[in-house]
Order: structure tokens, then sequence, then C-alpha cells
């Protein structure tokens, strides 16, 4: 976020800004680049013996609701259980109609304060063991062909609220079924994504399918655990642990060695609660392992409530929705999930994040400043952060009055923001206005909304004199109405550093600070 004031130092503007020397057009600012990291607390103040998380489907009959939202991975998850879980009966009045349509973001919330959890039903274990069939019968999709859509669903789900900075030890626990095998797939599209995986399979199944996923994850040195070499407190060894045990084929009470490995994920759903606060969470394929497929928690707790829930299932054939009349919710995007259920509550006075991240040592600082603000920015494009250009521009008037505001930063300023996970760079210095070429061309080359914005908004106040404001916020308007496709104008002002007085670089218990200099 950028905040800040960019004067123009001549006439009346220039009045407000002591900081801006006589007859120079230069003043002094601050950019502060913050950090677009998500944060996800973790309610463990639910009723379930395990699952923090469940990806795909609750079957619980009773599970409130389905709330969507967005999630911008893809989403393959959508094995048959998702269907159990999205086995939503016709009233969900929003998703009536088109089943594949791509919302607007707006839209998208629309729907979604539309929906009505009431009207959530599910598939039976039957409904989906016979869309299983009919998915791998007449409609020609293959087992490890659904199994991927699935997990791919399942891993990005993990990496979209779990981060594998902070949650990058990953314990699979497979069953002998397919949901066993959709444990094995994880494994590998996480370690893809940066985790480190483990995996506890302790009944292989001697099919070419699980043979190849085994050896899939052996090629790529993941290792294999068997239950004895499991630590009995899962927590201290890893930060997630996936529960794919056990999905819609499950009956009965767990046999060994399952039961053991079930009584553990309940432990350690039960520390967690005790203690208060994130220890491992626990992410569920399907359903919790251990529950009924119907009925859910038989010793208890009666519906999924952890806080996160992820629905796949984007390639559902029209045949399979219209036969068990499948209301899909609509699907952000590209994704192939959706979230469901509500959002985790955040009490906002516990909004600390936990200040833990990769190492970073002396020796990897890069002697150049800017040469480390690069690298870092550069690692926030890759990590795919929005807007790691966005900061916080501050400057001070010459009242003394200091004022910031939000900005983006373009390639004609010094660019900076950059976070790698929590990193943060603080710049500061006189800056001067680029040339007026520049400026046009780069106003030009903004999409014709961003025009609208920066010629009305309160930033470009502060770039023109007062006439020019209404001149030009008269004119614009008719524009906006009346001609989409004509050229706007502005006479916008760009600045930049011209000097760097001063950069800091924040990182986890570590302040890097090089003065000019110095
Ligand atoms: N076939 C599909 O379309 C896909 C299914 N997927 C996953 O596969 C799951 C269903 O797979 P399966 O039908 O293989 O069934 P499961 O993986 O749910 O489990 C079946 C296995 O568990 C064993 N089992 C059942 N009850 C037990 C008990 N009480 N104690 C010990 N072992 C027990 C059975 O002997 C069998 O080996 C779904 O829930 C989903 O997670 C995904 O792989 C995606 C593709």
């Amino acid at each position: 976020m950028v905040v800040g004031e960019v004067n123009s130092g001549e006439g009346d503007a220039e009045a407000q800004l002591p900081l801006v020397p006589k007859g120079s057009s230069s003043i002094s600012m601050t950019c502060l680049c913050l950090t677009h990291s998500i944060t996800q607390t973790h309610n463990h103040n639910h009723n379930l013996p395990h699952a923090t998380t469940t990806f795909s489907s609750s079957l619980h009959n009773r599970n409130p609701l389905f709330q969507l939202f967005s999630v911008s991975n893809q989403f393959p998850l959508l094995s048959r259980a998702l269907f159990q879980s999205i086995i939503l009966r016709p009233r969900i009045r929003p998703f009536s109609t088109n089943l594949t349509a791509s919302y607007s973001s707006s839209a998208f919330a629309q729907i979604m304060a539309n929906f009505d959890a009431d009207s959530v039903t599910y598939l039976t274990q039957r409904d989906a063991a016979e869309i299983d069939e009919t998915l791998m019968g007449p409609l020609g999709f293959s087992v490890d062909q659904l199994m991927e859509l699935d997990v791919l669903s399942v891993a990005t789900s993990i990496s979209e609220v779990y981060k594998p900075c902070e949650h990058s030890r990953v314990l699979t626990i497979c069953g002998p079924g397919n949901n066993g095998g959709d444990g094995l797939v994880a494994a590998r599209h996480l370690h893809h994504f940066g985790y480190k995986p483990f995996v506890c399979y302790p009944k292989r199944t001697p099919k070419p399918l699980y043979a190849g996923l085994v050896t899939q994850l052996e090629a790529l040195s993941i290792p294999f655990l068997s239950v004895e070499e499991l630590p009995s407190d899962l927590s201290n060894d890893f930060d997630v642990v996936i529960d794919a045990m056990f999905g819609f084929s499950f009956h009965g009470s767990p046999r060994p060695p399952f039961d053991d490995l079930i009584q553990r994920l309940v432990s350690l759903h039960n520390n967690n609660n005790q203690i208060g606060q994130k220890r491992s969470v626990i992410v569920s394929v399907d359903i919790p392992s251990g529950w009924h497929v119907e009925e859910g928690d038989v010793d208890g707790a009666k519906k999924f409530c952890g806080p996160h829930h992820f629905l796949g299932g984007r390639f559902v054939p029209p045949a399979i929705a219209e036969k068990y009349k499948l209301i899909l919710p609509p699907y952000p995007g590209t994704s192939m999930c959706v979230r469901i259920g509500k959002p985790p509550q955040i009490d906002i006075s516990a909004l600390r994040e936990n200040y833990i991240s990769p190492e970073f040592l002396e020796e990897q600082v890069e002697v150049d400043p800017i040469n480390q603000f690069h690298k870092w920015f550069d690692d926030a494009l890759a990590a795919g952060l929005k807007e790691p250009n966005a900061m916080a521009l501050s400057t001070v008037g010459k009242d003394g009055k200091p004022t910031a505001e939000a900005m983006l930063f373009g390639k004609c300023l010094f660019v900076f923001a950059c976070y790698y996970c929590f990193a943060l760079v603080r710049v500061e210095g006189p800056v001067q206005k680029v040339s007026d070429e520049e400026s046009e061309q780069y106003f030009h080359s903004r999409p014709r909304g961003s025009q609208i914005g920066a010629i009305v908004s309160k930033q470009v106040y502060f770039c023109l004199t007062s006439n020019q404001i209404v001149m030009y916020g008269n004119d614009m308007s008719h524009e906006m109405v009346n001609n989409s496709t004509s050229p706007l104008d502005l006479d916008l002002e760009i600045w930049y550093f011209s000097t760097i007085s001063s950069i800091a670089f924040f990182f986890p218990l570590f302040l890097l600070c090089c003065n000019s200099g110095s």
C-alpha cells in the first residue's frame, strides 16, 4: 500500500510542503511496502473429535451451510465424495440455472449473500457410490483421472490456507482404498508446491495405479513412515496431517492399524483445543476418517464445523447433475473448487501473525540494498502476491502535517514493495518529478478505469490547481458517460526518488538499515 500526498512544488500546492526547497520541485517521502499475505486464523472451538480442515465434503446431513467463497486455486478434488457434501437439492435459488457460469467478484459476492444455507441437502452414501460408477462407466472417466482432478484441488486448497512457509511439514496418512490414493497424490502435489511431505501408508494396495503412485513419491525421495515410526504426539513433527484413510466406502468400526491412527488424530484435535492455539492442523479428504458417511461423528458431534471447508467438482457432467438434482455452486474464475461454509470468524484483537519465516542469514544479504530489494520483489512476484507494487506513500506538508495514501508504484518510479512472507521495505529520500512525456506515457498505459480513477480521485487534487480540478472533473464525467472510447487526458505528475537517503529491510526478528554513504 502506498500512502502519499505528492505535491507539484509550484504555486498554491507548494505552500503546503515545507520540505520542498525553495525553487525546487522535490519533496521528501517515505514508501512502505506492506505484505498482502493472507492471514488465516484457526478456530478449533468446534465439537468434532478431529478435522480442523476438510476438503471436498462433509457428508453430514446437518452440516448447515454451503456459503461459497472464491478460492483462487484450482480444485480438482471434487471426487464423488464432493457430491456427497454438495448434495444440494433444488432450493438453492442462486445456483439453479447456470452451472458453469463465471461471475465477477461482486456478482459472486452477491450470490454468496443470497445463499440459503437451510436448503442444502446431501447425497447418500449409495448415491455417491452410484455416481462414481456412472462417471467411470458410461461417462468415460478413469479412476486415476478423477483422483488427479480431485487431489489437485486438495493440494491447492491446502496451499491456499496453510502456506508452506508456516506449515511445511505435512504427514499424509493413507488408507487402503481410493481415499488413500488421494493421499498419495496429495503428497506429490504438495512436494512440488514447496512442502516437505511424509507418507504413512500401512496397508498398500497391490494394484498398478497405487504402485505407480508410490514409485512417483519414491522418485521424489518422499519418506514413507511406518505406524511404529510415527511419534505418539504428531504435533511435534508435523504442521499439517492429511487424513486420507477412508472416504465414502468406510463402514463399521475402524480396524487396526487405522483405529490407532484415527485415535492419534482425535488426540491431536483434543490437544489443539486444550492448548487453545494452533499446533498442527488436520485436513480430511472427503470426510474425517471414522465418521459414519451419512451420520457424521456417531460419538457425539453431529456436524462438521471446522474453519475451512472446500468443495471441488467443477468437472461434473450435466447428466450427473441433472440425474441427482445437484445444484453446483458457481466456481470463481478458473477455479476448480470453492470454499463452502462460513469463513472462520476472526477475533480482531487476536490478530497476530507468528513471524516464523525461512532462514535469512547475514551472509545471504546482498551488499547493495537495491539488489536486495529487487531480489525480494522478484520473490514476491514469483510467489504470485497480488500487487506487490502496492505501497504506502507518506509525505509531510509545510504545516508539518503528515499524510499517507495508498498507491501503486510503476516502473517509472523506483520500484519497490516486496514481501517474502513478511518482508517489508521502507525507503526514504527526496523525490522529483519525471518528465511530462514519461508521465503522459504512463497515464495512457493504464486501463481506462484506472485513468478515470486517477482523474477523479483525491490524489489528483494534489497534482492540480483547484481550477484544473473543476475542469477535469466536469469534462471527465461527461466523457465517461457518453464516450467510453475517446482518449482521456490528465496532467498527471509522477515522482521518483532522486536520492535514496535511507532504505530499511524488515524481516522477522531482523532489521537491516542502510543509510546513504554508509
Ligand atoms: N473412484 C473415484 O471416483 C474416486 C474416489 N476418490 C476417493 O476415493 C474414496 C472412495 O474410495 P473407495 O471406494 O476405495 O473407498 P475408501 O477409500 O473410502 O475405503 C475403502 C477401503 O477401506 C476399507 N475399509 C472400509 N471400512 C473399513 C474399516 N471399518 N476398517 C478398516 N478398513 C475399512 C475397505 O476394505 C477398502 O479397502 C472417496 O471417498 C474419495 O475420497 C478419489 O480418489 C477420486 C476418484
